[in-house]
């Protein structure tokens, strides 16, 4: 802290000052911890939800990892299933919605219209997550989206939760592992299931990001 004051002091013009450290921190809490735990809360309440599913993740956790050591990065490749239900997750889940606000710096043409610079434009993410054209069954939770006919993972063009271009989100590849190692932590340890007489509820509450409406669920200790 003591080295960047001193910079900020000595170069006036540096670009890199007290607001842009707030601002970088804000995006570490506020870019980086919101959007994972969200995707998290998603996961937790669709496998509560589609228990089948669960239980093949579990299946595959067991036979890939086990139960006395603690999931790696390594272990993704190995991980068809359990790496296809998490895209699913964030497909559906749709965590950023409406991706963030950009604004032209030029004229820009596209497809036949123009869009002047200085407009504020909103790419609108969802429309792709969940077109009908891409998706065999955009609006079913249905990992099959990932899946090739042997089983293995694939990647699709149309999965863009973390959007896409110059701007991408900067965080993807820490986002990715974090949820794989914690979705399959959890997975390994415990079985989700929706308290007795209540329904999972998929209706989103609705900010910058879409979550879960706060649910209660049952984590029941697997046995070892
Ligand atoms: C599931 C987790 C996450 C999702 C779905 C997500 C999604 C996004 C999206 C849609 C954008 C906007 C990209 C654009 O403007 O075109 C973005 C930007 C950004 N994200 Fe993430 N994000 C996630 C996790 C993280 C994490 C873990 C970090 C860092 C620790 C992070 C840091 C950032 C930053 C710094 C930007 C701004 C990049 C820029 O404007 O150049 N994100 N993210």
């Amino acid at each position: 802290m003591f080295s960047i004051r001193t910079r900020w002091d000595d170069e006036p013009d540096a670009c890199f000052d007290e607001g842009n450290l707030v601002m970088c921190s804000f995006d570490l809490f506020g870019a980086g911890t919101e959007t994972t735990s969200t995707t998290l809360r998603w996961g937790v309440l669709y496998m509560a939800k589609y228990t089948e599913i669960q239980e093949k993740v579990q299946e595959e956790i067991d036979s890939v990892i086990g139960q006395s050591r603690e999931p790696s990065m390594e272990d993704r490749p190995n991980m068809p299933y359990t790496d296809a239900v998490i895209h699913e997750i964030q497909r559906i889940g749709n965590v950023v919605p409406l991706n963030l606000p950009h604004v032209t710096n030029r004229d820009v043409q596209i497809g036949g219209y123009t869009i002047p610079k200085g407009v504020m434009v909103m790419p609108n993410l969802t429309s792709v997550l969940f077109d009908k054209n891409e998706w065999e069954t955009p609006n079913t939770f249905n990992p099959g989206h990932f899946l090739n006919k042997e089983g293995k993972f694939v990647k699709r063009a149309a999965f863009i939760p973390f959007s896409v271009g110059k701007r991408v989100c900067l965080g993807e590849n820490l986002a990715r592992m974090e949820l794989f190692l914690l979705f399959t932590s959890c997975l390994q340890r415990f079985t989700f299931s929706m308290p007795p007489g209540v329904e999972a509820v998929f209706k989103p509450r609705f900010s910058i990001t879409l979550s879960p409406q706060p649910y209660q669920i049952c984590a029941t200790l697997r046995e070892e």
